[in-house]
């Protein structure tokens, strides 16, 4: 099989504001077609990977998850030659087993929001990709690995719904969503996830358990004050789940095995004729592998 040099993304989410461990590392802003990412990319060497880092809320937490521009996020790390995608999220447990402090690598996604662009796509440029295994199960088994090896709580494979917040779930909402099978809730996966396949970037994220949302009959309703204690906790395991994915994953890389470096080759459906060319344009970073043929 080919090998290819790797360049790891990395989206740290509540309570992950920067990699201190990134080596060389220099701040680099980045402006694509959709705006402005949600701060500068930091980019640097991690265990002799290259690795591009982003705060998903931008420094100091300045942004809720329904203001993210999580299009110009994920077009960013394109542009920035990034290879391989992972992100750490806070989020709620609808498991007793789902301790706060517990890593679920999560497989699959029930996205809820309605209040935020989801697509790189549109007029004069249509693309249907497949959603349907959403995360890449090579870097989900490298998380995984890193977890068991530092011993920090793991699940493999959980089911994460995405709301719009910013306000928690009323008790109603957090019965209904376990009775649906989640396993866990945020605010920020989707459409982090599904922008991530449009530019055929493999995905994989950690939602790091802070609290049981408002079910649970003797654990107390999610507050943000009770929940940093174990926000920080998450943190440190974070950073050295990080440094040791780099080194576990390796500064080459080979092909998804779903096939994500070439998702758009099944997905378009606009013929060239048709397609318009401002909008081409606006994809250079996403799918301008495809105008180069
Ligand atoms: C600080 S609790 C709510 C907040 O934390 C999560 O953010 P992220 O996914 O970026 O770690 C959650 O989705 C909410 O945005
Ligand atoms: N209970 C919860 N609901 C939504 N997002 C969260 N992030 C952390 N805990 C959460």
């Amino acid at each position: 099989m080919t090998e290819q040099k790797r360049v790891l993304g990395f989206i740290g989410g509540s309570g992950v504001y920067s990699m201190d461990a990134l080596e060389d590392a220099q701040r680099r802003q980045v402006d694509t077609p959709w705006g402005a990412p949600s701060d500068a990319l930091t980019c640097g060497r991690l265990n002799g990977v290259e690795v591009v880092f982003l705060a998903r809320h931008g420094a100091g937490h300045k942004l809720p998850p329904s203001h993210i521009n999580y299009r110009a996020n994920i077009d960013a790390m394109k542009r920035a030659g990034v290879t391989d995608l992972v992100s750490v999220s806070a989020c709620g447990s609808f498991r007793e087993a789902l301790t706060p402090g517990t890593f679920v690598i999560a497989d699959q996604f029930i996205d809820r929001t309605t209040m935020r662009p989801k697509s790189f796509f549109g007029p004069g440029f249509v693309a249907h990709v497949s959603m349907a295994d959403p995360v890449c199960p090579a870097l989900a088994d490298a998380m995984e690995a890193s977890c068991e090896a530092l011993g920090v709580p793991v699940q493999r494979g959980g089911t994460y719904i995405c709301i719009d917040g910013p306000q928690f779930s009323s008790r109603a909402e957090s019965h209904l969503y376990r009775s649906w099978g989640c396993d866990v809730i945020g605010m920020t996966n989707m459409p982090e996830a599904k922008l991530a396949r449009e530019a055929e970037l493999p995905y994989a994220t950690a939602a790091m358990v802070t609290d049981y949302d408002c079910w649970h009959e003797t654990e107390g309703a999610v507050e943000v004050g009770l929940i940093l204690e174990t926000l920080k906790r998450n943190t440190a395991n974070a950073a050295r789940m990080a440094a040791d994915l780099a080194q576990r994953l390796g500064p080459t890389r080979t092909p998804s095995p779903l096939g994500v470096e070439t998702a758009l080759d099944m997905a378009v459906i606009t013929p060239e004729e048709a397609r318009d060319p401002e909008m081409m344009k606006r994809l250079d970073a996403v799918a301008g592998r495809l105008f180069k043929r």
